[in-house]
């Protein structure tokens, strides 16, 4: 038994997140988490609402609440929703919590005793009517290179220049529109990232079981070299730069910067579910305390890499301390709406809670894990998600076990029959079986999330082909015992795919083998005899109950409707 830590990108607090977030990180995590436990494996896989930082400060003021109670509201409504769409979390903890913050302000102190925190002056622009220094994206105003005028202080969407909140021409406040702008010193606490590119890329060689996504962004940074980069903020809302409660001098109004904690967030998690009774944390993190045989895998989007391949490494082997590093990394590219990136703060595309509300977490499950964002970017259509639901889900899957669970009731007194041998038919698809499910198994230990899926659904189909060939139905007239070798077999049929979608789809996996009754120690992806003992595993004479209706059909008029509601039409 392998011990596997699990982690996916701490969804921001600043609202709903969209269905391109749950596809590139929570629910791939999710289904690998479950696929791990599935195969007999200790997982532990936690996650977090990132909690501090600008955004949230800014969303709590729109919604006229005091920052701390609109990450409470935001927090509880995140949980709410993952339950929605099964993610089984360990644990889901928030990086406003104390062990994240105790973590955080061990870390800088260690960095400190090493010699890799610098104290500097900066000068940053303050904006006297929002009473507060703006982060580089918060000023905007005219690019001295184009001249376009809502050229970001960190760079021009325009010409694509990276910029210097102070090189714009006629700054503004983002948040309120005010140009009454100076630009004040400020002192702040840096990481001397340029003392760490030795180790970081000698680690970063070491790391042979990345995928190449991950790597290459890893190297692109590493390539053009490490900054050193400030970690505190002038902020109200985040970790106090503080030792034992005691503010550091100068810095009384300061936070660490929300990318410095955030990551530690993954640890601070982890020690929350220990507090709550969940068991040792430091066995998972800390490898002089048992943790060297984790492997440690995280998940996330492509603009996370480069703070978990470098920056988040260097707050870590900083430290010399003996902690946990990702051993696998799995980035996704980007799920797309309509031409665009889904987009919080635009309120582009379909957000978790609209989506349960149309549909069971299950269907999108499904269709975000056939359709992974993976090689590439992934275009989200109605259309699309309709043509998958209704050919894998209602018509594969649904109707297979529908057909024969009804049949059982019908012919056979609602119990699997025992009488009949196998034949050619049952020995074609244990070939198929005996072919297909280790490539599932590889393609799900690969992270191979649409091959895998795709492996699942040729799966289902050869299943539906071999009732085809069996066909139960014309038999039962002449000859019975063969009927009851073709239900018998599509009953196992039933009961195996019910397992096999367990990781991807498993409400339905459960009524499924609820339905047939198969105990939880039956229900493992521990495949490893001959198929053939598949098709025969459950016991002869045993009672089966049909499930409800597991999909329904997506009509075109509901595609229709939900078209006009989220505005998701082509582009004109
Ligand atoms: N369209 C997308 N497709 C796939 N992954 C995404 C997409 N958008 C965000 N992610 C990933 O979701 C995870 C959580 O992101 P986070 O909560 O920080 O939102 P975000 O990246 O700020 O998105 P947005 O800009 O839409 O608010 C990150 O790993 C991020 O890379
Ligand atoms: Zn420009």
């Amino acid at each position: 038994m392998a011990r596997i830590l699990i982690t996916s990108a701490l969804p921001y607090i600043n609202g709903v997140k969209h269905l391109g977030n749950l596809a590139g990180s929570m629910l791939p995590a999710d289904v690998y988490a479950r696929f791990q436990r599935l195969r007999g494996h200790d997982v532990l896989y936690v996650c977090a609402t990132d909690e501090h930082g600008t955004p949230a400060e800014l969303a709590a003021d729109a919604a006229g609440m005091d920052v701390r109670a609109y990450c409470d509201e935001q927090h509880d409504i995140q949980k709410r929703s993952g339950e929605g769409f099964s993610l089984s979390y360990d644990y889901f903890g928030r990086t406003s919590n104390a062990p994240n913050i105790r973590l955080t302000q061990h870390f800088a102190q260690v960095l400190e005793e090493k010699g890799l925190i610098a104290e500097r002056v900066e000068e940053q622009v303050f904006s006297i009517d929002d009473d507060r220094f703006l982060p580089d994206r918060y000023v905007e105003g005219t690019c001295p290179h184009c001249g376009f005028e809502r050229a970001r202080g960190d760079q021009c969407d325009n010409c694509g220049r990276l910029l210097e909140p102070t090189d714009l021409k006629e700054p503004y406040s983002k948040i309120s529109g005010s140009k009454n702008l100076e630009v004040r010193e400020t002192k702040h606490l840096h990481l001397v990232q340029t003392q760490m590119e030795t180790k970081i890329r000698d680690w970063v060689d070491a790391s042979t079981e990345w995928p190449s996504l991950a790597k290459s962004i890893a190297y692109k940074w590493l390539d053009e070299g490490l900054r050193d980069r400030s970690i505190t903020r002038d902020l109200k809302w985040g970790v106090p730069v503080a030792q034992d409660g005691t503010p550091r001098e100068g810095f009384e109004g300061k936070v660490f910067y929300v990318w410095f904690d955030a990551p530690i967030g993954y640890i601070g998690a982890t020690v929350e579910w220990a507090e709550a009774g969940g068991g040792d944390w430091e066995s998972w993190w800390r490898t002089d305390k048992g943790a060297d045989d984790v492997t440690y895998v995280q998940f996330m989007g492509k603009d996370n890499v480069a703070f978990h391949t470098v920056s988040f490494p260097a707050t870590i082997l900083g430290s010399e301390e003996p902690w946990k590093t990702v051993d696998k990394l799995k980035a996704f590219n980007w799920l797309t709406w309509y031409g665009g990136k889904f987009s919080t703060s635009e309120k582009r595309g379909v957000f978790m809670d609209q989506a349960l509300d149309i549909l069971p977490g299950d269907y999108w499950r499904w269709y975000l894990t056939a359709n992974a964002p993976e090689g590439s970017d992934a275009a989200f259509t109605w259309e699309h998600f309709q043509g998958l639901i209704n050919s894998d889900l209602a018509n594969v899957l649904g109707n297979f076990v529908n057909r024969i669970t009804k049949y059982t009731v019908s012919k056979f007194d609602g119990t699997l029959p025992s009488a009949g041998t196998p034949g050619e038919n049952e020995a074609w698809m244990a070939a198929e079986l005996d072919q297909r499910l280790p490539a599932l198994v590889a393609n799900m230990e690969a992270m191979e999330f649409r091959k895998a899926a795709a492996e699942v659904r040729a799966i289902w189909a050869a299943g539906n082909e071999y009732l085809t060939k069996a066909e139960p139905w014309v038999k039962y007239k002449s000859d019975v015992d063969a009927a009851a070798v073709g239900v018998r077999t599509g009953l196992n049929l039933v009961a195996l795919f019910g397992i096999l979608a367990q990781p991807f789809i498993p409400e339905a996996a459960s009524k499924i083998l609820d339905a047939l009754g198969v105990p939880d120690d039956r229900r493992s992806w521990e495949f490893d005899g001959p198929a053939s003992a598949l098709l025969d595993a459950l016991p002869h004479g045993m009672a089966i109950t049909p499930p409800a209706v597991l999909f329904a059909k997506i009509e075109d008029a509901q595609v229709a409707e939900w078209t006009e509601r989220f505005g998701g039409a082509p582009e004109a």
